[in-house]
C-alpha cells in the first residue's frame, strides 16, 4: 500500500497537476491574441523603413473594447431634428471617449476639438507633412428607437450569443469607436504616424449634419486645409445580395444619391361631414401619392431614384371636412437624374392641378470619387480590404443609397469614399433605422483591425506599383 505521505504527495502532484493545467490554460486565454490575418499582401503599403505593428490584441485589450462600445451603445444619444437632439447623452459620449481612451487624449501630436459643444475634431500630425492628410469620418447620434418589436432594449447594450445589441451598432457608433480604438491600440504600441489625419465625429448626421460635419468641413475649410480623401459610412462588405454569387464582395460608395424632401398639399372647402363632397382633400392626395409609389419600387434602390411616402398629416374633427391635406416624401434622387427633373417627374405623375408642391429641402447627386488604379483613397481602402477580408474576391465601386456626411466635405476634398468595414446581409441591412440592430463581437473586433492596418497603409506615399509592374521595369 502506498505511503499516507506518498498518497498525499501523490494527492499533490494530482493537484499541481491539475492547477497547473488550469494555470497553463488560464495563461493561454490570458495571453491569446486574436490574430487577424496577418496580410502579406502588404508589400509596398505602410510605412517606409518602419516595421509594420501587427493587429494582434490581448483578450484584455478585446474585452476592453468590446466594453468601451457596449457604454457608448447604452448613451441614447438620439436626434430627432437640428434643433431637438439629446444633449445629456451627447456630453456624456464625450466624457467616456476621454475615459475609454486615454492615450488618444494625451500625445503631443494629437490636437482634439470639440464643435459646436458635441462634434469632435481629432488632428493627428503626422511626421512627414509633404503626405496630403485624409479624414476619417462617422457619427455619434442615432436615430430614435422605441423598445417595441426588440428583442432587448434598444440603449441596453446588452450582449447576447455573441452580438452586441443597440441603436448604433453599425450606425454608426460602431464606427466612431472603432477608429478612436483603433488608434489607441496602435498609440500604446508607439506608433507615430507619417502621414497627418483627422478624426471627425459628427452628433447630427441623421438630421442632416448641419450643426456637426458642416461646421467642421467650414473649419478645415478656414485654414486651408485641403484632404486626399475622406472614409466615411455608406458602403459595405454585402453577403448574400445576390442571388446566385456566394462570395461576399466589398462595395465602396464612390458617390451617394442626391435628395428630397417634397411637401405635396391638396386644400379644399371645410364643409359639414353629414354632407361629404365627392372627393376630399385627403382622398385627392391619397390618389396622387399613390400614383408615385407605384411607379418606383424601392427594391432598386441602387439603380434607380426611390420615393418613400413618409408623411401624411390632415383633418382637424371627426365631423368636419377636411380643410386641407398634406404628404411629405422623400426621394434619394439617382446621378443620372437631378433635382429639377425629378420634381417635373413628380409632377406628371400626380397630373392633378389641385395638388400643390413645397420643395422643404433638396441637394443634387454627388459626384463621383476618383476610383481608377491611381486613386489613392480607393486603392487604399482595396488593398486593406483584401488583406483583412480575404473571402472578399471583388471590390467594386458603388453609389450610396441614403446619405452621409461625407457630402459636406466636397469643399475640402474630391475623394469621399463610403465604406465601413462590417459584412451585411440583407436582414441586417433592414435594421438600419430599424428593428434589432446589433454587430456581433468578432465583427467589431475587425472594424478595429481594419482601421489598425488601415492608418497604416495610409504612411505610404502613393499607391504602390504592382508587383509585376517592377519586373516588367
Ligand atoms: N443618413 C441619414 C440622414 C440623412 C438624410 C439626408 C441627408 C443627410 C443625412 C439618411 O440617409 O437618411
Ligand atoms: C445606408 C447607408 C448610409 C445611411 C446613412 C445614415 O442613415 O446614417
Ligand atoms: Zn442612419
Ligand atoms: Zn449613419
Amino acid at each position: 500500500m502506498a505511503e499516507p505521505g506518498a498518497a498525499a504527495s501523490a494527492g499533490r502532484l494530482l493537484a499541481m497537476g491539475v492547477t497547473g493545467t488550469v494555470l497553463a490554460l488560464v495563461a493561454v486565454l490570458l495571453l491569446r491574441t486574436a490574430t487577424f490575418p496577418e496580410p502579406d499582401e502588404l508589400r509596398g503599403w505602410g510605412r517606409t523603413g518602419a516595421s509594420r505593428i501587427p493587429a494582434q490584441f490581448s483578450e484584455a485589450e478585446r474585452t476592453a473594447m468590446k466594453e468601451a462600445l457596449k457604454e457608448a451603445i447604452q448613451m441614447p444619444t438620439v436626434s430627432f431634428s437640428s434643433e431637438n437632439i439629446n444633449t445629456t447623452a451627447l456630453a456624456e459620449f464625450g466624457e467616456h471617449i476621454r475615459k475609454v481612451f486615454p492615450f488618444l487624449f494625451s500625445t503631443s501630436f494629437i490636437q482634439h476639438e470639440v464643435v459646436e459643444q458635441y462634434s469632435h475634431l481629432f488632428t493627428i500630425h503626422g511626421s512627414d507633412p509633404k503626405l496630403e492628410p485624409y479624414m476619417l469620418l462617422a457619427h455619434i447620434d442615432v436615430v430614435p428607437a422605441p423598445n417595441d418589436g426588440w428583442e432587448v432594449p434598444p440603449f441596453s447594450g446588452l450582449e447576447r450569443d455573441g452580438f452586441i445589441y443597440g441603436r448604433g451598432t453599425i450606425d454608426n457608433k460602431n464606427s466612431a469607436m472603432a477608429i478612436l480604438q483603433a488608434m489607441e491600440l496602435l498609440l500604446r504600441r508607439n506608433y507615430v504616424p507619417q502621414r497627418s489625419f483627422y478624426i471627425s465625429l459628427g452628433h447630427d448626421e441623421e438630421v442632416s449634419g448641419t450643426y456637426g460635419a458642416q461646421k467642421i468641413a467650414a473649419l478645415l475649410e478656414s485654414r486651408g486645409i485641403e484632404l486626399s480623401f475622406i472614409i466615411d459610412e455608406g458602403g459595405y462588405i454585402m453577403d448574400d445580395f445576390i442571388p446566385g454569387f456566394e462570395k461576399p464582395f466589398a462595395w465602396i460608395s464612390v458617390s451617394e444619391k442626391g435628395g428630397m424632401n417634397l411637401m405635396l398639399q391638396v386644400d379644399s372647402d371645410p364643409g359639414h361631414s353629414s354632407m361629404p363632397p365627392k372627393e376630399t382633400s385627403i382622398g385627392i392626395l391619397a390618389a396622387a401619392v399613390s400614383r408615385i409609389l407605384e411607379k418606383s419600387p424601392a427594391t432598386n434602390a441602387m439603380v434607380r431614384t426611390t420615393v418613400a411616402l413618409t408623411m401624411f398629416n390632415s383633418g382637424i374633427k371627426v365631423n368636419v371636412i377636411p380643410p386641407t391635406a398634406q404628404a411629405t416624401i422623400n426621394l434619394r434622387i439617382h446621378p443620372a437624374q437631378t433635382v429639377p427633373e425629378v420634381l417635373e417627374i413628380v409632377r406628371n405623375v400626380v397630373a392633378d392641378d389641385r395638388v400643390r408642391y413645397h420643395v422643404l429641402n433638396a441637394f443634387d447627386p454627388l459626384p463621383l470619387s476618383p476610383h481608377d488604379n491611381e486613386a489613392f483613397g480607393y486603392q487604399l481602402l482595396k488593398r486593406t480590404i483584401r488583406d483583412v477580408f480575404p473571402e472578399v474576391t471583388a471590390v467594386v465601386p458603388g453609389i450610396c443609397v441614403g446619405n452621409t456626411d461625407a457630402r459636406h466635405y466636397t469643399n475640402i476634398s474630391k475623394g469621399l469614399y463610403r465604406f465601413n468595414p462590417i459584412a451585411l446581409n440583407p436582414q441586417s441591412f433592414k435594421s438600419f433605422h430599424g428593428l434589432n440592430e446589433k454587430i456581433s463581437i468578432q465583427a467589431y473586433e475587425t472594424q478595429v483591425a481594419f482601421l489598425f492596418e488601415l492608418i497604416q497603409n495610409a504612411d505610404t506615399e502613393k499607391v504602390p506599383r504592382p508587383h509585376s509592374a517592377e519586373h516588367e521595369l
